[in-house]
């Protein structure tokens, strides 16, 4: 426990979607007690990537380990294993209470399946029993153990978002992948959000975390890495990041340096110009 130990390790993640290449040969660690930031512009493949790594996917090539052991590519194994997530949207049950909610995220670390947690049969109702104390620890923790009973259709927006933090923080995982965990947030709603990861770091969870919010990313995370187009373009601490050039480039769309299309464009702009002031005397 006094060295540093990768968590998570994925070697030469590939994903093809029939002809398009989603994600290229990525690697990418995260070690505990770390905080990993995933940014890169819309359609970069940081989902698909999260996909790869939660067995929701199968990667075309490469793989990806947890502690050590190579993880199966289904999902429900890879939470058993000790890697949860949230996802972009959010995917609660809505019609099911708070502290319900929380239960159920913790069906992997019981004996009874999901199912079984979802009718809430008497074998789900014993070892709720045994489960509800860590829930409400969970709920405390995230600060919505007064609303225990709400519905979390009924939660605001915000309340939402923790709820599901809370809810795959049940499975009592070493690694915990949140995608887009502030979209849609207030300013207030983002910040709390930053202190809640900390929190969760602070816990001995490793995070992996895909955000647009830059501020959020820089702020928050030991090390980030880029995509761009499916490949890993840079990747180091948050200083190394937002000096190099091929990032900015890359979210401001604009070629790289030397690019071919860096001329073709300034032959466009030369000839609009031209094109303007031959039929305009201003
Ligand atoms: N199931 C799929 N089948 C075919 N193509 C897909 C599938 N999932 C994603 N893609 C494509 O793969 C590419 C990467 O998409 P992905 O959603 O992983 O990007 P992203 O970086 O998460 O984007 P965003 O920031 O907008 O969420 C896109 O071109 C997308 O259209």
């Amino acid at each position: 426990m006094t060295n540093t130990a990768t968590v998570l390790q994925a070697s030469g993640v590939t994903m093809r979607f029939g002809g398009l290449t989603a994600v290229r040969d990525v690697d990418l660690h995260v070690d505990q007690g770390e905080i990993v930031g995933l940014i890169g512009p819309n359609g970069a493949g940081k989902t698909t990537f999260f996909n790869c790594l939660t067995g929701l996917y199968t990667p075309t090539e490469g793989q990806v380990s947890y502690q050590g052991k190579v993880l199966p590519a289904q999902s429900h194994l890879v939470t058993q294993a000790g890697v949860a997530r949230t996802f972009q949207n959010i995917r609660l049950f809505a019609n099911m209470t708070v502290l319900e909610n929380v239960l159920v995220g913790r069906h992997t670390r019981t004996k009874e399946g999901l199912w079984s947690a979802l009718l809430r049969g008497p074998g789900f109702k014993k070892a709720e029993r045994g489960s509800e104390e860590r829930a409400m620890e969970l709920l405390d923790f995230i600060g919505l153990s007064h609303k225990r009973d709400h519905l979390a259709r009924n939660l605001p927006y915000g309340e939402q978002r923790k709820l599901e933090i809370a809810r795959a923080l049940a499975s009592e995982p070493g690694l915990l992948l949140l995608d887009e965990p502030t979209a849609g947030m207030n300013p207030q709603e983002t910040r709390a959000t930053e202190e809640l990861v900390v929190a969760i770091r602070d816990k001995g969870i490793a995070v992996l975390v895909i955000e647009h919010d830059m501020r959020f990313i820089f702020n928050l995370c030991d090390r980030v890495a880029v995509l761009v187009q499916g490949e890993k373009l840079v990747e180091g601490t948050s200083e190394v990041v937002q000096g190099d050039e091929r990032v900015i480039a890359a979210y401001l769309g604009t070629p790289f340096e030397g690019a071919p299309e860096d001329t073709a464009i300034e032959e466009v702009q030369a000839a609009e110009a031209q094109a303007g002031g031959e039929g305009n005397d201003q």
